[in-house]
């Protein structure tokens, strides 16, 4: 099987990341895609970091009736921060007949040398990475593969900041996930 893991915070999970795995998911021959939620991006601190508990039930209820994507917990029983290159290995040894790529977002391509062993994701796996506005792909490799579709100028800071000043975000997020946020009262 081949498989496509989109690592992120998902603090929210919002439409433009269903929009790139579901295009990347179409463009390629990949079977699944995987959202893996990471519960500290070793990169970035926030305090605006809600429980990895909250993050992964909307992914969960965001991707529920899409029977190639799955959400995965696998970071949660990891040491902190989170480690790509970490959890790429450990699920490697765990399912060693799967193939296995990952997709960024170009932003985070932008910052890829300071990722740990970053050769070494780039030698064992495929990166499809997805444009985003403003950020422009300047890193070329054999293993990087630029995705050409539309840009998508949303953003999980835009929307918390927003849920934060009472302004709709509806239509920026799968209803489902608009509810859960509403009923537990999430970045208030
Ligand atoms: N609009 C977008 N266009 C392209 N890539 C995106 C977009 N939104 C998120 N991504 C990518 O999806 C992955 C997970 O992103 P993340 O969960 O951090 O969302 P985010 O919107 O960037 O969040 P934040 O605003 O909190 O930094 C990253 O690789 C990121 O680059
Ligand atoms: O492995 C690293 O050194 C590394 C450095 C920065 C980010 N990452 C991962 O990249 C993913 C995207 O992060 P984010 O916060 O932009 O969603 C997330 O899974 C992080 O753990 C990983």
């Amino acid at each position: 099987m081949k498989i496509g893991l989109f690592f992120g915070s998902f603090n929210p999970i919002h439409l433009g990341h269903l929009i790139i795995a579901e295009t990347i998911y179409d463009r390629t021959d990949l079977d699944e895609v995987w959202f893996v939620v990471s519960p500290q991006n070793p990169l970035k601190k926030r305090k605006s970091l809600i429980h990895e508990f909250d993050r992964l039930r909307m992914v969960e209820l965001a991707i529920e009736d899409n029977f190639h994507f799955r959400a995965s917990d696998v970071e949660f029983h990891m040491p902190r921060p989170s480690y790509t290159i970490d959890t790429l290995t450990y699920l490697s040894e765990q399912y060693p007949k799967h193939n296995f790529s990952i997709f960024l977002g170009s932003d985070n391509l932008k910052q890829f040398k300071k990722w740990k062993n970053y050769e070494q994701i780039l030698e064992h796996y495929q990166v499809y990475v997805y444009p985003r506005p403003g950020e422009k792909v300047d890193f070329s490799h054999p293993s990087i593969i630029e995705v050409d579709a539309p840009l998508l100028d949303i953003s999980a800071t835009f929307i918390r900041e927003a849920i934060q000043q009472e302004r709709s975000v509806r239509y920026l997020l799968p209803d489902a996930v608009v509810d859960y946020i509403r009923d537990k009262k999430l970045y208030f």
